[in-house]
């Protein structure tokens, strides 16, 4: 006997959707704080609730960018249980998809940006009822040679770490991975040379990062607009030594990044990161190949259920 059914939600004073409509949970089983746990609590209450609700766990990278492409997935909200990289599949997904669903997130990964940038709930029953309260926001975000990014894309120091950092590493470590994974190759790695261009303009840098989003790499604010705000900003750094990144570092984390010697912080609508020897680049804290990066902003939005 489920005691919860139809207990509801604080908010059911408040207009409820008359179909709640079907749940699909795509649950990636490798994310950072993956619980199997919390997504049965997640669905019991969903089912309490009344929807339909199905947790299907991915066997393979890709899976869920596979799922979200298909125009005949047949439910209202494609919930994505997992962390940024999944979240970015999910968005590469949609854009093939004619009449994509509305997005929700149970937050699992390493760092959960977008989480934290939507001010998601982490609890199972506040997850399942924010889904029920249907409540979206339109999620915008970037385009990096074509390919979305929510969060942010870039090129330089952060982006060799992305390449470096050991699955296992991060598994057991989290966060403090990336730390672990800068101090072993901070001191060996030779300086990016970049040419960024913002709109027409050129600036040289060690370091770019193109921000859809206010956060970067955990609470540290990055950019003044969030990833429901309208434009993007790119971050510039004029050195990647080790000690240049230990004090962006700490500027970062004390949210002084932007008035941190050294560094330019402009809005712009396209530019391009390029090299005359390829380097590293990343979107949303997945690897994406090398320079050159061409990003531009897009109208397109994404419907994402935020509490
Ligand atoms: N079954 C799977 N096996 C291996 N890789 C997977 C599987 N399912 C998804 N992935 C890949 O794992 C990558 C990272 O996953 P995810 O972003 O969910 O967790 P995370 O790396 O711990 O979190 P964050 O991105 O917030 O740091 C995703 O880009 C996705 O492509």
């Amino acid at each position: 006997m489920r005691d919860l059914c139809w207990s509801a939600p604080a908010s059911r004073r408040q207009a409820a959707p008359d179909i709640p409509g079907s749940v699909l949970i795509m649950a990636n089983p490798t994310s950072g704080g993956y619980k199997a746990e919390f997504l049965d609590s997640v669905r019991t209450r969903l089912e309490d609730l009344g929807f339909r609700t199905e947790i299907r766990l991915t066997r393979h990278a890709g899976e869920i960018g596979e799922v979200c492409a298909n125009p005949g997935l047949g439910v209202r909200t494609l919930v994505v249980a997992g962390g940024d990289g999944s979240i970015n599949e999910a968005l590469t997904g949609f854009q093939n998809n004619p009449d994509p669903p509305q997005l929700a997130v149970i937050p699992f990964g390493t760092a959960n940006v977008l989480a934290l940038e939507l001010g998601l709930p982490r609890k199972p029953l506040a997850i399942a009822d924010m889904i029920w309260r249907q409540k979206t926001k339109s999620l915008r975000f970037g385009l990096a040679n074509g390919h979305p990014f929510v969060l942010m894309a870039s090129s330089g120091f952060d982006a060799e770490i992305v390449h470096a950092v050991p699955l296992a590493l991060k598994r057991k470590f989290g966060k403090l991975a990336y730390v672990i994974t800068a101090f072993r190759i901070g001191f060996k790695r030779k300086a990016s040379h970049l040419e960024i261009s913002l709109d027409g303009e050129t600036i040289n840098g060690k370091f770019a990062v193109a921000s859809n989003a206010r956060h970067y790499g955990g609470p540290f604010v990055i950019c003044p607009h969030g990833a429901t705000d309208p434009g993007l900003y790119m971050l510039v750094l004029d050195k990647d030594d080790p000690w240049s990144s230990l004090r962006y570092g700490l500027a970062l984390m004390f949210g002084r990044i932007h008035k941190a010697r050294g560094a330019t912080v402009r809005p712009f609508s396209v530019a391009t990161i390029a090299s005359t020897s390829p380097v590293a680049a990343q979107v949303d804290g997945d690897p994406f190949g090398t320079t050159p990066l061409e990003i531009r902003q897009t109208e397109k939005t994404v419907p994402v259920l935020v509490p």
